[in-house]
């Protein structure tokens, strides 16, 4: 649909903006041109849209050299929203979207056709701007204004829409609903896209590859996943950034990382694990970084409240969930900080263990009931009823954690586990084997983010050596409390 060839130009033929540039895009795909400020993405649109010349190279659409089509025909070929700058005509909101098809008038508004009608009519429908229909475009806020140009560029029905920063000025429900309405028309009318973003997330969302720019040469092209990689991303903008992926769509998102971000000092011990009547908790100065099973606020996150609460063996709730975040309330906290699980052990029964080698050092807490104990690997001759057994692990960490690490860390620690219930001969009653777990337990990797980095944390690390013998010497003291509960030893 549209292929620039060494297209070379800007404001100055001694000193191009654009340098080089070289890109082919198919009908019905949407592309993004990033970059940092002054590299040329405005330029570069210029150049295509024939608003600048070009000093060198070509600009072909449909495999005709956009030069040789009269402006009224690229018109048709191109609609181009340009970056909103404050203008001084006035018009109502219907006359600027109606101005859209003046390419398609042979003298001014002579020849309007009910095609012109639908036209204008569904892309204000489209955009959400027919209640302004008769308001004066000056008299509207940044958002209003933007959608009524991004109207006229839609009524212009053109096959190919160059974009400059179209979601500029619009709140997030603005943003989603234009980024929604052109991506309709990408997938369902084909129509293609070139726009300019200055939100790389917004464009990693939508658009099937970007293009970032860098002093007017492109130094990356591609899918948002390949385009987006953090070195690449820190090298062009200058700035320290982290990668993450979105929580819902296989897209990447980039975060910024203020450089003026400070803790104050946080260090888990054996005093900050407080045993209430009915639950355990700790709370500490700072948000901890956690991966967990828990019930509530599971996955990864920051949290600086932890609870493990005891409840009646037989807890049923038809929302367990909306139940602990009350709960979790009532007692005084807040709920989006706190992680909760919950155990049928009375809480005096936890076991706090405290390690530390060369500088190191790790609290583990462990409650454990096996009521319900479970060979994984003969869980599927059982009925699937939840029934709360349940071996809850925390295991605080004085150091810095990757995600790798807290992943392993939770591997670590799930074998320590398995490794005290054979010890401890805890078995499955119905497979008659010995038991891996129950089949409700929860563990939790929580670490402070300060201190030391540990890159791994598999069972020979530093870090990972001080977990497997912390979860396992804790589980084993529990599982003996358990059994003298029980009355099962002395
Ligand atoms: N009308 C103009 N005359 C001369 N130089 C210009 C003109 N417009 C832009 N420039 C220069 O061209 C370079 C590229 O500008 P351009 O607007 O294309 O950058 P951009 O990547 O779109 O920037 P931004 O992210 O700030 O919108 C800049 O150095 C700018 O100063």
């Amino acid at each position: 649909m549209l292929q620039l060839n060494d297209v070379v130009g800007g404001y100055d033929d001694a000193h191009p903006v654009i340098k080089n540039v070289t890109f082919t895009i198919d009908k019905g795909k949407m592309i993004g041109i990033l970059g940092p400020n002054g590299c040329g993405k405005s330029t570069l649109l210029k150049l295509i849209s024939g608003i600048l010349p070009l000093q060198n190279g070509s600009v072909r659409i449909d495999h005709k050299v956009a030069q040789s089509y009269s402006s009224r025909e690229l018109a048709r070929k191109m609609a181009v929203l340009p970056q909103l700058h404050n203008h001084s005509f006035s018009h109502t909101v219907r006359e600027t979207v109606a101005l859209g098809r003046y390419p398609y008038q042979q003298g001014i508004f002579s020849s309007w056709s009910q095609e012109d009608e639908n036209a204008v009519v569904e892309s204000m429908r489209q955009t959400g701007i027919e209640k302004y229909a008769t308001e004066d475009i000056t008299y509207l806020s940044g958002g209003e204004q933007q959608r009524t140009f991004v109207a006229q560029a839609l009524a212009q029905k053109s096959a190919l829409l160059l974009l400059d920063e179209p979601t500029n000025h619009l709140d997030i429900e603005h943003q989603k609903q234009l980024m929604d309405l052109i991506q309709f028309e990408v997938k369902t009318h084909g129509l293609t896209v070139l726009s300019v973003f200055h939100d790389m997330n917004l464009a990693a969302l939508y658009c099937d590859e970007l293009i970032l720019l860098e002093a007017g040469h492109i130094v990356a092209q591609g899918e948002p996943h390949e385009v987006l990689k953090e070195k690449q991303v820190e090298k062009v903008y200058h700035t320290k950034i982290a990668r993450i992926s979105h929580p819902v769509i296989p897209k990447p998102q980039i975060s910024l990382l203020p450089s003026s971000y400070s803790q104050k000092a946080t260090v888990v011990s054996a005093q900050h694990i407080n045993i209430l009547s009915d639950y355990v908790l700790v709370q500490t100065p700072e948000p901890l970084k956690v991966v967990s099973s828990s019930l509530h606020n599971a996955g990864i996150g920051w949290y600086d409240t932890f609870m493990n609460r005891t409840v009646d063996e037989y807890y049923m709730c038809a929302d367990a969930h909306e139940e602990m975040e009350r709960y979790i309330q009532l007692a005084g906290f807040i709920p989006s900080k706190t992680v909760a699980m919950m155990t049928a052990v009375a809480v005096k029964h936890a076991i706090i263990k405290e390690y530390e080698e060369d500088g190191l050092s790790i609290v583990v807490v462990v409650t454990a009931g096996v009521g319900n104990a479970v060979d994984a690997s003969k869980s599927y001759l059982r009925q699937p009823l939840w029934h709360i057994g349940t071996i809850n692990i925390w295991v605080f960490i004085n150091a810095i954690l990757t995600d790798e690490s807290l992943l392993q860390a939770m591997m670590t620690a799930t074998e320590a586990k398995v490794k005290a219930m054979a010890d401890e001969k805890i078995m499955d009653t119905i497979a008659q084997t010995i038991a891996t777990g129950t089949s409700t337990d929860s563990l939790l990797i929580a670490a402070t983010q300060q201190g030391e980095m540990q890159q791994y944390a598999g069972t020979v690390t530093k870090v990972g050596r001080l977990i497997g013998r912390g979860v396992y010497e804790a589980t084993v003291e529990a599982l003996r409390d358990y059994k003298r509960a029980k009355g099962m030893i002395e």
